[in-house]
């Protein structure tokens, strides 16, 4: 049997099982695939279904391309989480799934994430298509696993309606579709095309000024305070040019891209919030932010102060107390290193303390994910006060922005990262979000700064100059 008749039979079989059950059934096939680029992948969906396209690579070198939506599951409100993780429940039960290697990374996998804070009243239309909770099961997922080896994922959800043979030859050719790529030549902006604007920023400084007396006076300890940038170009943005770049200059992080309908979520964030294999858990505190050096030299430099700098140790402190103590609470056995180090996130380099443990008992990546955020690397310390402060102080709806956005597996194994260093993009318009932690010895004008580098990563993808 040819490796696509094999489709076919699991689609017959995907019938039969919805005739006997009275339900749909996920049918799920993955094989070996031709060595593909991934952002020439990315392209072809543009122009097949451009409103429904993810991108995702790792700094393992990880990387993945959805085509098409077979499916979303949505949810809002408090409850987002334990109903998503029901909705994907059912969507499993009797789903018929085939891999031929059981060890490789590809199969049915859910992509999507949370908008920060349910309980925000600032809805805005911007955000309207990814709402509190958005996941979906792409038709075509190709994957290109840490070992070098292409995969390709096909899921098809056989309802009453379907008929395998159908199904069959409308995947078969979007297969064939996939083997010929036409790279388009990606062209970044020309300096003279775009205008930005750094919105309510007279605003955003007073509220600062208002959280950091409110920590010296001792209610609070820590506050994370974010703003946005707009940037306008005369024609629309090139999703695919804005991947390569960020792809190319920050490899050591997690590039994402999220279409939905007219919109795409994209960024390059250096912050994983919680990657579950079995029992083995994975986590980072990062906060704590300094420029980098023009040279090797001033860049070494800049890191040993921020090293001892007091300010950035204490802003740190409160996300590594916050997540070793949640995790502790699901673990058995958990390493936390005395001291941070130093990672280096495009212009900026941050504090950075990885966590690892061994979970006690059997949990959901979801668990983990809902118990973590936002951490107070994101929201501050307490956090639901730091939750009601931020709802009050900032003017901009955070819509996905520091959220946790990630995948996960039919072993409710996967990875979540907190959206940083991110921005929304529809037609001509990007908002870029930046945020900052404040703790009692920040200053305005120090915080500003720091904002401003934190734009630079996904400013410079977008078209202006890396430096
Ligand atoms: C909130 C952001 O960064 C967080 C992660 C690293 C360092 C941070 C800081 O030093 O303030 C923030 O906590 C952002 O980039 O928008
Ligand atoms: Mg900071």
């Amino acid at each position: 049997m040819t490796k696509d008749a094999l489709l076919f039979d699991l689609l017959a079989k995907g019938c039969l099982r919805q005739e006997q059950l009275k339900k749909s059934i996920l049918v799920s096939y993955t094989r070996e695939f031709d060595s593909f680029d991934a952002i020439d992948i990315f392209h072809i969906g543009e122009k097949w279904n451009r409103e429904q396209r993810l991108f995702w690579s790792d700094p393992d070198g990880i990387e993945r391309v959805g085509l098409g939506y077979v499916l979303r599951l949505t949810a809002a409100g408090e409850n987002r989480v334990s109903s998503i993780a029901e909705q994907k429940k059912k969507l499993f039960n009797d789903a018929i799934i085939e891999k031929w290697d059981q060890g490789l990374s590809g199969g049915p996998l859910l992509f999507g994430g949370f908008s920060f804070d349910p309980d925000n009243q600032k809805t805005s239309l911007k955000w309207h298509s990814f709402g509190d909770a958005t996941f979906v099961l792409p038709e075509i997922l190709l994957t290109r696993t840490k070992e070098n080896k292409s995969l390709l994922t096909i899921n098809c959800l056989m309802t009453k309606d379907k008929k395998p043979y159908e199904e069959y030859k409308r995947l078969y050719e979007q297969i064939q579709h996939l083997k010929r790529p036409q790279r388009k030549l990606a062209s970044l902006l020309e300096e003279d095309e775009w205008t930005s604007t750094e919105e309510h920023l007279d605003e955003w400084m007073i509220s600062v000024k208002k959280a950091i007396d409110m920590i010296q006076s001792g209610t609070m300890q820590k506050i994370v305070l974010s703003r946005t940038m707009r940037v306008d170009r005369k024609v629309p943005y090139d999703i695919e040019a804005i991947l390569k770049a960020l792809v190319e200059h920050q490899a050591s992080h997690y590039v994402f891209a999220f279409t939905m309908g007219e919109s795409t979520f994209l960024g390059a964030s250096p912050e994983r919030l919680v990657k579950k294999q079995g029992t083995d858990i994975r986590s980072m505190c990062l906060a704590g932010t300094t420029t980098r050096g023009k040279t090797e030299e001033e860049d070494k430099e800049k890191a040993e102060l921020l090293l001892r700098d007091q300010k950035n140790l204490q802003e740190h402190q409160w996300v590594v107390n916050m997540i070793s103590q949640v995790l502790s609470s699901f673990c058995q056995s958990l390493v936390v290193p005395q001291s941070p180090s130093i990672l280096k996130a495009g212009q900026v380099q941050h504090l950075c303390t990885p966590i690892s443990g061994k979970l006690k008992e059997d949990k959901t990546i979801l668990e983990l994910v809902q118990a973590l955020h936002p951490t107070p690397a994101l929201g501050g310390y307490p956090q639901k006060e730091a939750l009601q402060w931020i709802r009050e102080l900032e003017v901009s709806d955070r819509g996905w922005y520091g959220s946790p956005v990630g995948w996960m597996d039919e072993h409710d194994d996967g990875e979540y990262i907190v959206a940083i260093r991110s921005c929304l993009i529809k037609n001509s318009t990007a908002l870029l979000f930046a945020g900052c932690g404040l703790v009692s010895d920040s200053t305005v004008t120090e915080e500003l700064k720091e904002t401003r580098a934190k734009f630079k990563p996904i400013f410079s993808a977008l078209g202006g100059l890396y430096d």
